[in-house]
């Protein structure tokens, strides 16, 4: 089928459907394995991938979807842009490209931020006016013929090179005001190199996703989309140009691509079905593949294909070729839902990569041959659909009386000067007071007990003694160290949002369905199906077992609605917000009850809630709205003297900062230490005169950080908060780091902490 797509997704997960790529790195770093080994492996992925996707019967299989650890990453590699600091390593390619990812003993990883509304996180490559663009790597060349080689002809996935340089950051060699996109035009010329090589190899389609041009872009923005694609697509030699644009609608970019030289635009139906209305309009349409993205790339549900071919109706004679895809890549989806012992008619709902895949290729017969000829497979999903619609399980009246039932003081909370009072009477603290963010580490032995459980080789009881050893070790070693509040250290947690997930009503749990969160770290989204309710405490054997241990007060920890939202796969059957209230109406049954059980200080974690901010501005202050207002429901059920603490990370939190403060919460523990301190003056500058607990170093690295950098952190943060309101912790939870260095780290934290108070009169 030269020539035409037909059918396709975006991309595919690469992790391996059984994490085999995570393994082989692992065991790679640690030395056990050789790169002849690692390579071994990701070349058995990519080959397994191919012939799934060949077999499974689409016509255009997506190719350098494979990734050691992150597709933008081996963008910088492949056009040179290796900051100087990683080259002078003088290690092999392969390690060059693990320093940048991973950091080594001398020199700090690139930073790693989300990928777009995502859980994915990317490395943010770094662009000066002197990177040295050259087409410095192959790869993409290399697998083009590894599939050819298959018998394959896949189309290479790249990204695109406006998008690549609106995600990276100016070096440090950059001035004032120089912005990686001035370097388009150098950036051009390698793409255009790369592509005329691709070509030569025998690729006829090349994807460069664009999905910056999903969000806001200002005029110049767009004047460099239509500059590239207009140098691009007037390429002597080059494959055919599908573009990507994904995870919301293209704006103003849809038509500049449309009317640009470009052979095919893919768009995103899913997140905005609203474009369907405005590309028959588009008259360049006509001689051009349009790859409509019909099949949900980010969520597990299956298709309601008789509505995908309705919408598919509307666009038919539209385009000069009407291709079926996914909305988005399936990176963001596990590999196969038929493993999983979910409930089976829960399971007959979904569909992972490979369900995915299937409904691709019905959908594109379904257009080339008839709905006929697909009928059976029309059926199906059809009985499916409409068995959810109306699944009794789906809905729960009490859930749907009690958010009925909600009025605007169950979300409000006494003004914080009695607030404030009735907890400094409770809790006696000295001034700066000192805690952790949650978690301590996770170890091996920790991982082991809930791995045997799992297996049914320990049993119930055995679990919780070991869990219960461990809390006790956090406990003494807190207390040993001289915290005022203390944590039970989550032991119990493989992961904050699964762990809840559990015990809540109306969420399905996988147990292989593992995504990629950054290089080779996984998580298990759980699946919120149905109205969520709370049939039994969480928390609260735990945490007053870790408060029974001490005289200090234990903070409770909670995860919030957003992250559970965020972090889960949620259901697509009703609005966000009114999923976000049920979530919250759980966690402030949980929250009442820690504090029926003599818990004063209760932490609810929401570090997610920059990553769910909508892409356009347009709809930001919807989404804020609710987001601030589920936190508020479920963190305002408790008296005045109980403290709410809340906990926020991984952000530029600029768009967000507003919300932060109406969150309401009486302490807010940020991440702060990296960017020295800033936030603390953004939050007063928009009236913030609460609890304040800048992370005072990054968790994010084993390095133990000195006292002293530590007081200086203190000296510069009591520049922007007055003492009452400053609290000292880390800039996160500590699982991921081992016992020896946060030991270290903590003490250190300590002594700063008590120089600091010396120093207030
Ligand atoms: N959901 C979520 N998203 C998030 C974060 C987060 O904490 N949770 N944090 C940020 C991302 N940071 C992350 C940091 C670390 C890991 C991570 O370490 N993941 C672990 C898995 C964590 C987990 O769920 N562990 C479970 C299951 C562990 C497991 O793999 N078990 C094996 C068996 C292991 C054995 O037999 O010993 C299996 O099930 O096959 C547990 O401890 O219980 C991994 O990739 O290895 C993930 C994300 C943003 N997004
Ligand atoms: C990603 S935010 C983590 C908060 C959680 N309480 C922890 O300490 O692990
Ligand atoms: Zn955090």
């Amino acid at each position: 089928m030269t020539g035409t797509i037909g059918s396709t997704v975006l991309g595919y997960p690469r992790i391996g459907p059984n994490r085999e790529l995570k393994r082989a790195l692992e065991k790679y770093w640690s030395a056990e394995t050789d790169e002849a080994d690692l390579r071994d492996v990701a070349r058995k992925l990519r080959v397994d991938s191919w012939h799934a996707l060949h077999n499974a019967g689409l016509d255009s299989v997506p190719g350098n979807t494979f990734s050691y650890y992150d597709q933008v990453l081996d963008t910088a590699v492949t056009v040179g842009a290796v900051p100087h600091r990683y080259r002078e390593l003088g290690l092999n390619p392969l390690d060059t490209y693990f320093a940048m990812a991973r950091g080594v003993e001398s020199t700090p990883p690139l930073e790693m931020t989300k990928w777009f509304d995502t859980n994915y996180h990317y490395l943010v490559p770094e662009i000066g006016p002197d990177t040295a663009f050259s087409l410095s790597d192959r790869t993409a060349v290399e697998q083009f013929r590894e599939s050819a080689e298959l018998g394959i002809t896949t189309r290479p996935v790249l990204v695109g090179p406006l998008t690549f340089l609106l995600l990276s950051k100016p070096d440090d060699d950059a001035p004032d005001g120089f912005r990686p996109l001035d370097r388009i035009d150098d950036l051009v010329d390698v793409y255009a190199a790369l592509l005329a090589e691709l070509r030569r190899a025998g690729a006829e389609w090349v994807q460069l996703d664009e999905p910056a041009f999903a969000a806001d872009r200002t005029q110049a923005e767009l004047d460099a989309l239509r500059e590239t694609y207009r140098q691009l697509g007037g390429l002597s030699e080059r494959p055919k140009l599908l573009v990507a644009g994904y995870f919301g609608d293209l704006g103003d970019a849809l038509k500049i691509l449309i009317s640009s030289p470009v052979d095919g635009v893919a768009v995103d139906l899913v997140t905005d079905p609203a474009t369907v209305g405005a590309l028959p309009t588009l008259t360049g349409l006509l001689d051009k593949t349009l790859v409509a993205g019909l099949v949900d790339g980010r969520n597990i549900w299956r298709t309601d294909l008789d509505k995908a071919l309705a919408t598919a109706a509307k666009l038919l004679g539209s385009a000069g070729e009407l291709a079926v895809g996914t909305s988005c890549s399936l990176l963001h989806v596990p590999y196969d839902v038929e493993p999983e012992d979910i409930d089976p008619q829960v399971k007959s709902w979904l569909a992972f990569a490979t369900q995915k895949v299937r409904e691709v290729v019905t959908l594109g017969r379904a257009l080339r041959e008839g709905r006929d000829a697909v009928a059976t497979d029309l059926a199906v999903a059809r009985a499916a659909i409409t068995d959810r619609a109306t699944a009794d399980r789906v809905r729960d009246s009490d859930v749907r009386s009690r958010v009925a039932a909600l009025r605007p003081e169950n979300s409000r909370r006494a003004e914080y000067p009695v607030r404030r009072d009735a907890q400094a009477a409770a809790l006696a603290l000295p001034p700066l007071p000192t805690t952790t963010i949650g978690s301590f580490p996770q170890t091996t032995d920790v991982r082991k007990a809930r791995a045997q459980l799992r297996r049914g080789s320990i049993d119930e009881a055995t679990y919780r003694r070991r869990m219960r050893e461990e809390i006790e070790r956090v406990i003494r070693l807190q207390e040993d160290l001289g915290l005022d509040v203390l944590v039970h250290g989550e032991p119990e947690r493989g992961d904050m949002v699964q762990y809840f997930s559990e015990y809540l009503e109306g969420f399905a749990s996988t147990h292989h369905g593992w995504v990629q969160s950054y290089g080779s770290r996984c998580v298990r989204p759980p699946i919120l199906f149905g109205d969520v309710s709370r049939p039994e405490p969480m928390t609260v054997d735990w945490t007053t077992y870790a408060q029974g241990l001490t005289s200090k007060p234990v903070k409770g920890m909670l995860t919030g609605p957003v992250t559970i939202l965020a972090w889960s796969f949620v259901r697509d059957d009703q609005p966000l917000g009114d999923t976000a209230q049920q979530v919250a109406l759980a966690i402030r049954d949980e929250v009442r009850d820690l504090e029926a059980a003599g818990i004063r200080v209760v932490q609810v974690d929401e570090p997610a809630l920059r990553e769910l901010l909508p892409l356009r501005a347009a709809r930001q202050q919807e989404y804020l709205d609710w987001a601030v207002e589920s936190f508020r429901l479920a963190t305002s059920g408790v008296t005045d003297g109980t403290q709410i603490h809340t906990h926020l990370c991984y952000s530029e939190f600029g768009d967000v900062i507003d919300a932060i403060v109406a969150l309401d919460a009486d302490v807010t523990s940020i991440e702060a230490a990296r960017s020295r301190m800033e936030v603390l003056r953004d939050l007063s500058d928009v009236g913030y005169a609460k609890g304040i607990g800048p992370g005072v170093y990054d968790i994010h690295s084993p390095r133990v950080p000195e006292s002293s950098e530590i007081t200086e952190l203190l000296r510069a943060a009591l520049e922007a908060v007055p003492a009452e309101r400053l609290w000292v912790n880390p800039d996160c939870g500590l699982k991921t780091r081992g016992y020896t260095e946060v030991g270290h780290a903590l003490r250190n934290m300590l002594a700063a902490t008590t120089r600091a108070r010396a120093t207030l009169s």
